[in-house]
């Protein structure tokens, strides 16, 4: 099965002959204005394309591959509301949780954007009352640590969103301590637990499923830890549960189950998948941190870029040319490795999200219509903040021998003020870094005189396609803009590539066979049908015990 095999496939394998051989160097030279020509804007945003192995006519070739894939009709199903999650029979409404209130989107008969601004509300109040130190712990002090139990989209989205956007704190929010736990060996949470007082924590169990087990376990250890602390108060272990933990989840009974009152429930819905959570009540960190008001920002500020997305044509839409151009290095210029360099140190937690969005939502195999794909899906993805990564894998960008594309995103004004002047050269210092490298990395040595005589090992081939993802400031507005643009280009590629991105089958095996490994492992029993080399470090293991 081949997505390609069409009039605008072929013209495009047919131009991908000429242009593969291509050097961006000598594109840049017969055509002055590249940037000009494929720069696009947006208030507070810009992407630079220019430094991508594309024409103008690639461009229109892959702007009508779009067309031929219906990416119109796509893009509409996405924001009204069709069940496109096929596999699991619902829609994908993130879309839906930064939807203005005025506005309306029925999903089974009810109107879910009142649904999302009850649950905002409900989630107001409740940040509301941390902030003003009403929430009171078991012995009536109030809650100043917060600490988020969760993995997966119930982690990855807010501990990013919470180190980028931590410069707009509120006079309130400045007094909480946020702490995130994720790994299911304990190993965060053990570490943390010796350094909190029990009486003034509040734990947020967040999960969509509420059967995590990464999660329960850790949530399991902060119960026994609080029971523990309680124990020669003889405090009730419903109270320690009502002081001490909010339960995020779209599986209410479970919470209820868990042993999580009502109270203390946040809601969210099966339509939202885990990867596309933040901006629901999973981002109550983030609104901890930032407030109330600065996560309303950033959900207006995806709200711009899904309009944006929504009502404008593909030649000049952001998340369109990001994904096709994507869609060009993968499929027609074989490249199948994607850096995501983030040149700003509050961006450090932006690459293991997209690893997650992209990875999760399009490292696929099977087509729609369950056939196997005959063509490359989701790159690898991996990244670092840019300028330690110089210090570490820029090397194989610039000298190994496989192609990678390259994502820079930094701002171009941050450190404003007379307190900061010292940190505005810095911020200069990271900028000339942030273009020197993109400008190395596609246009290779040829910036430089003379490098062409200089021995082999010194040579920079260049040649490696690269985006710029220029904010004005990083703000909560811009951030949303920025994670809802990946957020839709990854949707695009996926109707290119005629995938689900909204479901992930590929993570269920794993999770079974786990479990049925844990009697050997905790000697219960044996399993003499599992293969040579896992009996053989279970056997190992449990020697060493
Ligand atoms: O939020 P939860 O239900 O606990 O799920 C947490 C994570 O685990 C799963 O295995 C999925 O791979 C992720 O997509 C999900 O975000």
């Amino acid at each position: 099965m081949n997505v390609f095999a069409t009039e605008a496939g072929t013209d495009l394998y047919e131009h991908a002959t000429t242009l593969g051989k291509a050097h961006i160097a000598s594109m840049f030279k017969q055509n002055p204005n590249r940037f000009e020509d494929f720069s696009y804007s947006l208030p507070g945003l810009m992407l630079d394309l220019s430094k991508q192995r594309i024409t103008s006519e690639t461009l229109n070739l892959l702007c009508a591959l779009a067309r031929e894939k219906q990416l119109d009709q796509w893009i509409n199903d996405l924001l009204t509301g069709e069940k496109i999650n096929e596999s699991e029979n619902r829609p994908a409404l993130h879309t839906a949780l930064r939807t203005p209130v005025d506005q309306t989107l029925e999903v089974d008969g009810v109107n879910i954007i009142d649904q999302v601004h009850e649950n905002l509300a409900r989630m107001e109040r409740l940040v509301n009352q941390i902030h003003a130190g009403q929430w009171l712990g078991c012995t009536g002090d109030p809650i100043d640590t917060i600490v988020n139990i969760g993995v997966g989209g119930s982690d990855l989205g807010p501990f990013m969103a919470c180190k980028a956007l931590g410069e707009f704190t509120t006079t309130n929010s400045r007094d909480i301590e946020l702490h995130f736990v994720s790994s299911m060996d304990g190993s965060h949470i053990s570490s943390l637990l010796d350094k909190l007082d029990p009486t003034r924590t509040l734990f947020v169990i967040s999960s969509k499923s509420f059967t995590t087990i990464d999660t329960l376990a850790n949530a399991e250890t902060a119960k026994e830890w609080l029971k523990r602390a309680y124990q020669y108060e003889g405090t009730d272990e419903a109270l320690i549960l009502a002081r001490h933990f909010i339960g995020v989840s779209a599986t209410p009974q479970r919470m209820i189950d868990w042993g999580i009152p009502e109270s203390n429930h946040l809601y969210f819905w099966d339509w939202t998948g885990g990867r596309y959570s933040m901006w629901s009540t999973i981002g109550l960190p983030i609104a901890l941190r930032i407030g109330m008001s600065g996560f309303r920002e950033m959900l207006a500020g995806a709200h711009v870029m899904d309009s944006h997305f929504r009502d404008t044509p593909f030649e000049h839409n952001l998340p369109v040319l990001l994904a096709l151009t994507g869609i060009w290095n993968i499929n027609f210029l074989g490249i199948t490795a994607h850096a995501i360099l983030p040149y700003d140190g509050r961006l450090s937690h932006l690459p293991s999200y997209l690893e997650q969005l992209e990875m999760e939502s399009n490292g696929k195999n099977t087509t729609r219509s369950h056939e196997l794909v005959g063509y490359n899906t989701c790159p690898v993805l991996w990244g670092e903040i840019g300028t330690n990564a110089q210090h570490a894998f820029y090397q194989l960008l610039h000298q190994g021998t496989i192609p990678v594309m390259c994502d820079f995103i930094t701002c171009a004004v941050r450190y404003e003020g007379p307190n900061n002047i010292d940190l505005k050269r810095q911020h200069q210092l990271n900028l000339s870094n942030c273009l020197a490298q993109s400008q190395i990395l596609a246009l290779g040595d040829t910036v430089i005189e003379g490098a062409d005589k200089a021995p082999a090992y010194k040579r920079y081939r260049g040649n490696q396609p690269c985006t710029t993802l220029l904010l004005d400031k990083l703000t909560p507005h811009t951030f949303g803009m920025l994670i809802a643009l990946y957020e839709h280009k990854v949707f695009v590629q996926s109707v290119i590539w005629n995938i689900n991105p909204f479901d992930q089958w590929g993570v269920e095996l794993g999770k079974t066979i786990a479990t049925g490994l844990l009697p050997a492992l905790t000697g219960e029993a044996d399993n003499p049908s599992l293969d040579s080399s896992t009996r053989g470090l279970i056997h190992h293991i449990n020697t060493k015990r």
